[in-house]
């Protein structure tokens, strides 16, 4: 672990602030193409993970963010992202829950709500974080931000064949950052048996409700070649 003091997870950016968030940022980027692991790799000259912290920074209901980096770059990265926020960096992990799970490891009991961000969403806004915390500060256990779909959906069997077209109007893209009263998200990860592809399903399995607030449009995930140009031209369109 690397903090602003080694051992000491009390890095704190704004003490007025209610939310820890974790950002896991371990992966590899594969599907990005060879190169940097992708929260190392460059938009706009700058790592998408201190854009992801630069946006998260700026929520004033942030008290803490932990960074889950990839075990080699942990100095590296609190190096890097020191002039940016004061984060806490830990370890990743094989899986992206696994990452999340290190991270969450070190955040202090005595904050209430965690929010859980892909370092890969860099362009996610302030305003973002703050809608998904107010929806758990008043009440929620778990609240994701989503977006309608707007392409139709077919069900397609593994030869290619179509198998139906599926009612797309109770379908959402899910995105991060996803709010979780924290005692919600330790007991979801603790009772994770299986893989899960975002912290929402874990809680789901526990049988407790999941709620949506509108997602962004800035919040897109930085996942194949062509999002990094999507990202840069997102970037130009910041207010
Ligand atoms: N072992 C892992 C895998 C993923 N992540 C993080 O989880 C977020 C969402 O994952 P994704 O976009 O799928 O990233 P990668 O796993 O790096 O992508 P790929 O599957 O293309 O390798 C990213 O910020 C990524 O760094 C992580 O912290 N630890
Ligand atoms: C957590 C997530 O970003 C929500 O959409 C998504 O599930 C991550 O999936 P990936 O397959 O690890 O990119």
């Amino acid at each position: 672990m690397s903090g602003d003091n080694d051992g000491d997870v009390t890095a704190q950016l704004n003490a007025r602030g209610d939310v820890a968030v974790v950002v896991p940022a371990a992966g590899a980027g594969v599907r990005l193409g060879p190169g940097a692991p992708k929260a190392l790799r460059l938009l706009d000259g700058e790592p998408l993970l201190v854009h992801a912290v630069r946006r998260t920074a700026a929520a004033p209901s942030v008290r803490m963010i932990v960074v889950a980096a990839p075990p080699a770059d942990v100095e590296a990265v609190h190096a890097l992202l020191s002039p940016v926020a004061p984060v806490v960096v830990v370890a990743g992990g094989a899986e992206r829950q696994d990452s999340v799970a290190a991270a969450l490891a070190v955040v202090p009991d005595d904050i209430d709500i965690v929010l859980v961000h892909d370092a890969a969403r860099c362009l996610a806004p302030a305003d973002l974080f703050e809608r998904v915390a107010a929806a758990v500060r008043a009440g929620a256990d778990a609240v994701i931000p989503a977006l309608p779909v707007v392409d139709t959906i077919k069900e397609v069997a593994a030869d290619g064949r179509v198998l139906g077209t599926v009612d797309r109007s109770v379908l959402r893209a899910v995105q991060t950052p996803q709010g979780f009263r924290a005692p919600v998200l330790r007991a979801a990860h603790a009772a994770a048996a299986d893989l899960h592809t975002d912290d929402a399903g874990a809680v789901e399995k526990l049988g407790r409700p999941v709620i949506c607030v509108p997602g962004s449009d800035f919040a897109l995930k930085v996942t194949r070649p062509l999002d990094l140009a999507l990202a840069t031209h997102l970037l130009t369109l910041e207010t």
